[in-house]
């Protein structure tokens, strides 16, 4: 995290979660409740290179410049041991093109078919400020895809201690373990201690 947190400060509006993934946002509302005033924007960021962190930071800059207010972005990972992390934040590209059996048969080349999840949020409070970040991440290894096929990856992913892969398992469930929870867990406590009130005026 960084950047210092002034306790109560007023922002302009409520927290636009930005996103162009409708299954992302379900899960936020779900696993956010009422707990965070939030609203929600469909925006297909352009995304940079590089390390998961900044990929996060920067699509919650251009975001926030976009709302011209608080942001809210996410970006997920699904990273695997023996490439070293990937493909990572490329997984979007990798499962569009080569689907659940392509990524099954990258690993076939491997022992190690471990993996994890990787989720980081960004909160920029305004345009000009710095986006804090918040990162979840959940250990688990890569299956033969099983399961409804609604969301991503979530069918050849099934997390450490678990018999289902995460499309298996009931949704209260996977939010109950999955790397957005964790990460929307420190999101919330962030919210919690900075005590944000927001402008009346705003909706
Ligand atoms: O099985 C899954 N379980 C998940 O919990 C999950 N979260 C994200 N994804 C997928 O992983 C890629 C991330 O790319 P990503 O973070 O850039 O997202 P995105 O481009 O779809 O939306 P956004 O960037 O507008 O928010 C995209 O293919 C997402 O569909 C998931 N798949
Ligand atoms: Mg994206």
């Amino acid at each position: 995290m960084a950047g210092t947190t002034v306790r109560g400060l007023m922002l302009p509006k409520p927290v636009t979660f930005v996103t162009g993934n409708p299954k992302k946002l379900e899960e936020v509302k779900a696993i956010l409740g009422q707990s965070i005033p939030f609203q929600s924007l469909k925006l297909d960021l352009p995304e940079l290179q590089g390390e998961p962190e900044e990929i996060s930071k920067e699509k919650a800059r251009l975001a926030a410049i976009q709302v011209n207010g608080p942001v809210l972005v996410e970006d997920t990972c699904l990273c695997f041991n023996s490439l070293k992390g990937l493909p990572g934040p490329y997984i979007k590209w990798f499962l569009q093109k080569i689907g659940h059996e392509g990524l099954n048969n990258v690993l076939m080349a491997y022992e190690d078919k471990s993996a994890y999840a990787l989720c980081v949020f960004s909160l920029a409070l305004g345009p000009s400020a710095d986006p804090i970040t918040f990162v979840g991440k959940t250990m688990g290894k890569i299956v033969e895809a099983r399961g409804p096929n609604d969301f991503g990856w979530d069918p050849i992913f099934q997390p450490d201690g678990y018999e289902q892969t995460y499309a298996e398992m009931p949704k209260e469930e996977k939010n109950k373990i999955s790397h957005r929870y964790r990460a929307l867990t420190l999101v919330k406590s962030h919210f919690a201690e900075a005590g944000y009130t927001f402008h009346p005026d705003s909706s």
